[in-house]
């Protein structure tokens, strides 16, 4: 299940470094040498503020996995506790809160979709997975004042990034409390798991090293954290978005064919830094991408690799081969081949026209009745130079009748006008 090869903690470090996947690292040389010498409890939190996770967390899942792979034991947490309070952590403004139903709902939606990247059978390391509601939730008021809040001053709380940016707007007590939260935690897995390393994103720092200071106070064992980069796109706009939104990992939210054009559509000047960030080839594997890049960048074998590791990553090998013919299929207009599931995911983003009643159109109709054409002169012109066609097949009679037969499905007929350009009917 768990793909990628297997690393000696010896190159775990170099390997992070090559990858740019460090961004800060509270003490390298030490971190390195206990690497190496010992088996290494890490955890990484992940809030439940939706019910599936995005992209955007995709980097601290596979840092998890690149640990456990190096023989360390990876803990993933949900926040099942911290979830209902709301990490202030780059944020401009307060979050509104959800009920606990929903939070509990969403924890367990997380649970499940982070189990997929970890191997929990492995001998020696398997992975864990945990929820800090478990904690959080018995905590009374008295003990988290009395014994975890006075390890904090005001002033130090004040002084983090998270809390500064939002004192000219305000900040509630709660979304301020939260870094003692996420310190209790990292204190609690190193009383109870002996974990000694947390990771997390760039925006993560304050919290971890809160935890730090707690461990240090309470006297716990050595511990560290480290923080990965802010991902940024060359173009400047935010990463994990297009234009339908965010790119979720669960299918049913971005289907494995939009995740897949996602990952194909990455700038040549991004797609090395993906390829490091985002697979578990070598770097010999992405040197010779580099090279083929620089040789023959509109072949894009870059970006086919990288879309393709990825999605079997998240999604598996098969999610690959269906993202493959859909590609396939909207490239070359031949949908015969898709099963009705390929179709209406190859389908997805098309203007669809739903056409009722039973009667038959001819080519003329159906153009303008989905709005391929604005006139029947100009549908007729279009169909006669041979820029239209039905299900991949060039029409150029107008008069065609579309019956059953065109059909795919029993119920869709795709028509293209020129390259690019679809328009779906659906028969209802
Ligand atoms: N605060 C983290 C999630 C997290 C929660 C609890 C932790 O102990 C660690 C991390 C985030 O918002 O991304």
């Amino acid at each position: 299940m768990l793909s990628g090869t297997v690393q000696s903690s010896k190159d775990l470090v170099n390997d992070l470094e090559y990858r740019g996947l460090i961004h800060q690292l509270t003490d390298t040389e030490n971190l390195r040498k206990k690497l190496e010498s010992e088996r290494v409890t890490l955890y990484c939190g992940f809030d439940p503020t939706a019910d599936s996770l995005h992209i955007g967390s995709l980097l601290p899942i596979l840092c998890l996995r690149r640990f456990q792979l190096a023989g360390h034991i990876p803990l993933a947490l949900v926040g099942g506790g911290t979830g209902l309070i709301g990490d202030p952590s780059g944020r401009s403004s307060e979050r509104s809160l959800n009920t606990a139903d929903t939070v509990a709902s969403w924890t367990n939606s997380l649970k499940a979709q982070l189990s997929a990247f970890l191997d929990f059978n492995l001998e020696g390391n398997p992975a864990k997975l945990v929820s800090n509601y478990d904690w959080i939730a018995p905590l009374d008021v008295i003990t988290f004042l009395r014994d975890i809040g006075k390890n904090f001053t005001v002033n130090y709380m004040l002084a983090k990034d998270s809390v500064d940016s939002r004192l000219s707007n305000g900040i509630s007590f709660t979304e301020f409390s939260y870094m003692i939260l996420q310190a209790y935690d990292f204190y609690k897995l190193n009383q109870e798991h002996n974990c000694s390393l947390q990771v997390g994103g760039s925006d993560q720092w304050g919290n971890i090293t809160a935890g730090l200071e707690l461990i240090g106070k309470m006297g716990g064992g050595d511990a560290y954290g480290m923080t990965m980069p802010l991902v940024t796109k060359s173009d400047g706009k935010k990463f994990g978005k297009s234009e339908t939104g965010a790119i979720w990992l669960d299918r049913n939210k971005t289907s494995v064919y939009q995740f897949y054009q996602f990952w194909i559509n990455t700038d040549d000047n991004d797609v090395v830094k993906f390829l490091k960030y985002f697979t578990f080839l070598s770097q010999a594997e992405i040197e010779a991408l580099e090279n083929e890049l620089k040789q023959q960048p509109e072949r894009r074998v870059a970006q086919r690799e990288l879309a393709r590791e990825v999605t079997k990553i998240v999604h598996g090998e098969e999610a690959v081969v269906t993202a493959e013919k859909i590609t396939q299929a909207l490239f070359s207009g031949e949908f015969m081949s898709l099963s009705e599931a390929e179709l209406v995911e190859a389908l997805q983003d098309m203007p669809t026209t739903v056409c009722t009643g039973e009667e038959d159109r001819s080519l003329i109709n159906l153009m303008i009745e989905v709005g391929a054409a604005p006139s029947r002169r100009q549908a007729r012109q279009d169909i006669e130079s041979g820029a239209v066609s039905v299900n991949g097949q060039k029409l150029t009679n107008g008069e065609t009748v579309l019956g059953p037969d065109q059909k795919l499905c029993g119920k869709y007929i795709v028509l293209r006008r020129g390259k690019k350009n679809y328009f779906l009917a659906r028969f209802e």
